[in-house]
C-alpha cells in the first residue's frame, strides 16, 4: 500500500495562553484532495504554518512525509525539498514582473543557477501554461491579467515548486478572490495534479458544497481539535455544518437557512433615498439607479462588467469617475468625491481585501475598532482611555470577535474575525450609506449567518446597503433587488419570485447576451422554458 503523502500526530501549538492546536492527527493519503474545514479562528492556517515551517509546533508533535518520519519544527523552506507547496490567499506574485519572471524565479533562485536564460524560462513557463490548456502569454506582467488568470498562475507555480518529490499542494482558500467562472479552471487543474496517485491536494475553503465537490475526504478542525474526518461522497453540507460548529449552532443555522432573513421594512414614501446619476468610469458606462431607505441592493456580474467598481467609485475611492450620488439632501460630485467627505456624509465602505484595505495589522484590535469614533471619546485634546476600551470591549462582544482580547494585534486575528471587526469598526458608525464588497468571503457558516443577521438589523435602523458580490447564494438572501452588470451597464434587475439563485446564475453567466442591441440567442432558463 502506497504510504500516506503526510501524516501528521500529536500535533499542540499554543500562543501565549491560548491553544490554536490540540493533539490534531491528519493523514492525508496519496493521489487524493483532502479538504480542511473549520470555524474561523479554528486553527487551519496555524496548521498550514507548521507545515511550512512557519510556526514550532509544541513539544510531541510528529511528522511523516510519504512513510519517512521528518524532525520538526522544520527549518525555514525545508517543505519545498519535501515536495511540498502552497498557495496563500494573497498569491504572493510580483505584480511588475512578468508571468514567466513570477513562474520560474523560485526554480532558478533553488537551482542557485548563475545566468537566467529568460527565453529558455518562457518557453518552459509557456509549456506548463499549455499543459494545463491556458492561453496566458508568458511575457505579460501579471498587473495587466485578470484576477482569473493571476490566480491560476499562482497555482501552477506552486505546482511547478512541487519539483521532482510532487508530495502535496497546499491550497489555503483559493477561491476567495476568485471570480466564479475561474474556480471551474482551478478544480480542473486540481484533477490533472492528482490524476497520476502520487500527489495529494490540502484544500482550505469555507464553501462546503465546493468541498463536497472536489475533495475526496474533509476534516474538520473545531476549537483547534479534530471534530472529525469524513469521506465527502458519504456526507452532505448539513453533516460537516455540524462538525464544524457543533450540533445546536448547526439547527440555528439550518432554520436561517430555511426562513432567510426576515425582509427588511419597504420604504413607505417612495424609494430614493440614494440616487446615482450617470455614474461613469472606464468600466462603467453611465450607470443610474437609486436604493430606498432600509433597502439592500445588490450589485453583480462576471469578473470585469463593472459591479467591483461602483462601490469605490462611491466613496471617493475610484480613480477616475463622473456622475452624481445623492444622499436625502446631500448632493456629491464623484469626480471630486474622497473617503473623508463620503464619511462626513454617512457614507461607509467595507472592502472585499479586508487584510489589505480593512485595517492596520501591527495596531491592537481596540485602535482598529475604535479608530473612526476616537475623537469623540475624550476631549479635543485628551483622549479618554477608559471610554476607549470599554467601546472597545462592547463592540468585540456584540460583533462575536474572537478570541475576546481586545489588546490583541489585528493582524493575528483570523480572517473571518478580521471581517467582524472591520464590520464592528464602521456600523457602530450607524451609516445612512453602507457599501459592502464580498463581505463573507473567507467566513465560516456560523459567522455568516451572524453577518446576514447583522445587515437585515442595520436596513431594519434605517440605512440603505449596497453589497457587491459574485456569491449568488448570499444575494438571494439577504438582498431586495440585485442588478446585473455586463460592460459597464445594467442588464437586468431582479426582485421578488425572480431573485432566486438559478435566475442569478442564469442572467449573469448569459449577461454580456442582455446587453442593449439584438439578442440573437434566448438565456439557458428561457430555453428550458419554451
Ligand atoms: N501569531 C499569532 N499570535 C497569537 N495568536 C495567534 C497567532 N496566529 C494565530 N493565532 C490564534 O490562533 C487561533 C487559530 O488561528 P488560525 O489563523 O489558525 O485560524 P483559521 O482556522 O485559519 O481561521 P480563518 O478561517 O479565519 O482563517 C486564533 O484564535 C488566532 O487568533
Amino acid at each position: 500500500m502506497t504510504a500516506p503523502a503526510i501524516r501528521l500526530s500529536g500535533l499542540s501549538k499554543t500562543f501565549g495562553a491560548q491553544r490554536a492546536l490540540d493533539d490534531v492527527t491528519l493523514e492525508i493519503p496519496a493521489g487524493t484532495v483532502h479538504g480542511l474545514l473549520g470555524e474561523n479562528g479554528s486553527g487551519k492556517s496555524t496548521l498550514i504554518k507548521v507545515l511550512t515551517g512557519v510556526h514550532e509546533p509544541d513539544p510531541g508533535a510528529r511528522l511523516e512525509v510519504r512513510g519517512r518520519e521528518v524532525d520538526l519544527p522544520l527549518p525555514p523552506g525545508a517543505f519545498r525539498d519535501l515536495g511540498i507547496s502552497v498557495v496563500h490567499q494573497d498569491l504572493g506574485l510580483l505584480p511588475d514582473l512578468s508571468v514567466a519572471e513570477n513562474m520560474r524565479i523560485a526554480q532558478g533562485i533553488a537551482a542557485r543557477r548563475a545566468v537566467v536564460s529568460w527565453r529558455t524560462e518562457r518557453r518552459l513557463a509557456g509549456q506548463t501554461l499549455r499543459r494545463h490548456g491556458l492561453d496566458i502569454d508568458p511575457a505579460a506582467p501579471v498587473a495587466t491579467l485578470s484576477d482569473t488568470e493571476r490566480a491560476l498562475v499562482a497555482i501552477l507555480r506552486a505546482v511547478d515548486e512541487l519539483g521532482e518529490h510532487r508530495t502535496l499542494l497546499i491550497l489555503d482558500e483559493p477561491t476567495v478572490f476568485l471570480p466564479r467562472e475561474g474556480t471551474d479552471l482551478l478544480f480542473r487543474v486540481v484533477a490533472d495534479l492528482v490524476a497520476d496517485g502520487s500527489t495529494s491536494v490540502l484544500l482550505v475553503s469555507h464553501d462546503l458544497t465546493e468541498v463536497l465537490d472536489h475533495t475526496h475526504a474533509v476534516t474538520v478542525l473545531r476549537d483547534g481539535r479534530v471534530a472529525g474526518t469524513v469521506e465527502s461522497a458519504t456526507t452532505d453540507p448539513a453533516g460537516l455544518t455540524e462538525l464544524i460548529v457543533g450540533a445546536d449552532l448547526a439547527a440555528a443555522v439550518r432554520r436561517h437557512a430555511v426562513s432567510g432573513p426576515a425582509a427588511p421594512e419597504r420604504p413607505v414614501a417612495g424609494r430614493g433615498r440614494v440616487q446615482v446619476a450617470a455614474l461613469t468610469s472606464p468600466r462603467l458606462a453611465g450607470i443610474s439607479f437609486d436604493v430606498a431607505r432600509g433597502e439592500v441592493l445588490g450589485l453583480t456580474g462576471l469578473a470585469g462588467s463593472g459591479y467591483a467598481e461602483v462601490l469605490p467609485a462611491l466613496y471617493g475611492a475610484g480613480g477616475k469617475v463622473s456622475g452624481d450620488l445623492l444622499v436625502d439632501r446631500d448632493a456629491l460630485q464623484l469626480s471630486t468625491l474622497t473617503p473623508s467627505r463620503a464619511l462626513a456624509t454617512g457614507v461607509v465602505h467595507v472592502p472585499a481585501d479586508r487584510r489589505r484595505d480593512g485595517g492596520i495589522a501591527e495596531e491592537s484590535v481596540e485602535r482598529n475598532v475604535t479608530m473612526p469614533v476616537m475623537t469623540t471619546l475624550g476631549t479635543r485634546f485628551r483622549l479618554d482611555r477608559t471610554a476607549l476600551r470599554r467601546r472597545a470591549a462592547e463592540l468585540c462582544r456584540a460583533y462575536d470577535v474572537r478570541p475576546f482580547d481586545p489588546g490583541k494585534a489585528f493582524g493575528t486575528l483570523s480572517g473571518g474575525n478580521q471581517q467582524k471587526a472591520v464590520l464592528a469598526k464602521w456600523l457602530q458608525t450607524d451609516p445612512r450609506v453602507v457599501l459592502l464588497a464580498e463581505p463573507t468571503q473567507g467566513i465560516d457558516v456560523g459567522a455568516k449567518a451572524f453577518v446576514f443577521d447583522l445587515l437585515r438589523r442595520t436596513a431594519e435602523r434605517g440605512a440603505s446597503i449596497l453589497l457587491a458580490s459574485s456569491d449568488y447564494e448570499q444575494l438571494a438572501t439577504v438582498c431586495d433587488r440585485v442588478l446585473v452588470l455586463a460592460r459597464g451597464h445594467v442588464v437586468a434587475e431582479l426582485s421578488g419570485a425572480d431573485l432566486n439563485q438559478a435566475v442569478l446564475s442564469d442572467r449573469v453567466l448569459s449577461s454580456t447576451r442582455l446587453l442593449p442591441g439584438p439578442r440573437p440567442h434566448p438565456t439557458a432558463l428561457e430555453r428550458e422554458a419554451s
